[in-house]
């Protein structure tokens, strides 16, 4: 039996890029073996096994084949005597099937070193079509090796494109396609990740509302870059300066959506747009399975983003109910992620990257002023039901008016 150091790790330590685990192959061996070595098994036709100390996952060397279109029709062939170069053909990316042995010898039969020297993401052979997660895999590793130079080798990303239209990505699993998004947003260039997958026309089949934004125009004025999926992105972009939070920017790419609707009459203005987009972000986020708490920012920022950006505008009374539908006065963890995300929009736009956003600040230092009202004042004045209610608004909103004279001055 002869084990060797994998995948991620392997790669990561020629980038010098820090790695988080290892994957093992185990060449020359049964799943008996395994088992009598201590090892247990991942799943009960899944080739992998736990180390029983590590619990670092051990694939047995396998040839893949598959027997169903989409993604559930797999088999294996896990018999011992599949080599070493069978196992890391059937690998993604040739930067993904470089294999070190004990000795801290490099195997690498499909010029994996190489790509890395080109910085070149590109698949090993025709097995790679046979997992449509690829496309998505391929796609995130472009956002995060973005900074150091990597791109998409040609040949690859036309094979992706194949796969796309063969019918590939529409057989992924929503739950799939939000993890590889989620990991993708937390990378350094997660617009990269809508890039590629825009480029093989998976982003189509799997987001089609956002898709549907590239070719929108909007005003020159306010938005230089025009196109509305390059504002997307931009803002997106943006997203990574204020926040690493995935809901942050997740609900910052999809902020827009609405504009995809405008009557092209009424172009390139999108009056409406906030309301609109609503039933799409709903629509995306049941499709792709997106949990509750980014699908909670990603609707508030849809539908308030506008104003937000007109805070200093707005009288006390919108301000007060703006705070109740952010559920402000309860709690400001959401409240402030708003505001994050409308500072990315207001700067996701060709000359404004750098421009300061007041807005949030005048936000929060009217949310502050009004601290003081609370209802147990009220109740010792001998209010009761709605009556407490009604007090602390029109409190509020007094609070604000202050706050907004004041600033005004
Ligand atoms: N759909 C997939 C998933 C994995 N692999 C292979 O299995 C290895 C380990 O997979 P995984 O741990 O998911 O990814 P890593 O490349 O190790 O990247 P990460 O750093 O994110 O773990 C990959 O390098 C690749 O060789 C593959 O070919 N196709
Ligand atoms: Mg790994």
């Amino acid at each position: 039996m002869h084990i060797y150091l994998v995948g991620g790790a392997v790669r990561d330590k020629l980038l010098n890029y820090p790695s988080i685990e290892r994957d093992w192959v185990v060449v020359g061996a049964t799943a008996q073996d395994m088992l009598d070595q201590g090892f247990s098994q991942v799943g009960k036709d899944f080739p992998v096994f736990l180390h029983p100390k590590t619990k670092e996952e051990y694939a047995l060397a396998r040839t893949e084949r598959k027997t169903a279109p989409g993604y559930s029709g797999f088999s294996f062939n896990i018999a011992n005597d599949v080599t070493l170069e069978q196992d890391l053909a059937r690998r993604d990316l040739t930067i993904n099937a470089i294999a070190q042995d004990e000795n801290g010898n490099l195997i690498d039969p499909y010029g994996g070193q190489q790509d890395i020297n080109t910085k070149t993401l590109r698949h090993v052979s025709d097995a790679f079509s046979e997992d449509p997660v690829r496309i998505l895999r391929i796609a995130r590793f472009a956002a995060r090796y973005h900074h150091l130079g990597f791109r998409i080798a040609k040949e690859t990303l036309a094979l992706m494109s194949t796969m796309v239209q063969a019918g590939e990505a529409n057989a992924l699993v929503a739950e799939r396609v939000w993890k590889e998004t989620a990991r993708a947003l937390g990378e350094r260039n997660p617009q990269v990740f809508i890039e590629a997958l825009r480029q093989c026309g998976a982003l189509e089949r799997i987001m089609p509302e956002l898709n549907a934004l590239f070719g929108v125009p909007q005003p020159a004025e306010h938005h230089p870059e025009i196109d509305t999926g390059k504002h997307a992105l931009m803002c997106l972009q943006q997203a990574t300066k204020v926040s690493d939070n995935t809901c942050v920017r997740f609900a910052t790419l999809v902020h827009d959506l609405g504009k995809a609707c405008t009557p092209e009459e009424l172009l390139p203005r999108h009056h409406g747009h906030e309301k609109k987009g609503l039933s799409l972000v709903k629509s995306l986020c049941r499709r792709l399975s997106v949990p509750n708490d980014c699908k909670k920012l990603a609707l508030a920022v849809c539908e308030f983003h506008t104003h937000c950006h007109r805070a200093t505008e707005l009288n006390p009374s919108t301000v007060n109910k703006l705070f109740n539908n952010l559920g402000a006065y309860k709690r400001t963890d959401f409240f402030e992620q708003f505001l994050q995300c409308c500072q990315a929009d207001a700067q996701g736009r060709t000359g404004f990257e750098e421009r300061p956003y007041p807005q949030a600040q005048y936000l929060k230092e009217a949310l502050a002023s009004c601290q003081g009202v609370n209802a147990a004042t009220f109740m010792k004045q001998g209010l009761q039901g709605p009556a407490i209610g009604e007090a602390m608004t029109a409190a509020r909103i007094q609070c604000i008016k202050v706050f907004k004279e004041q600033y005004q001055r």
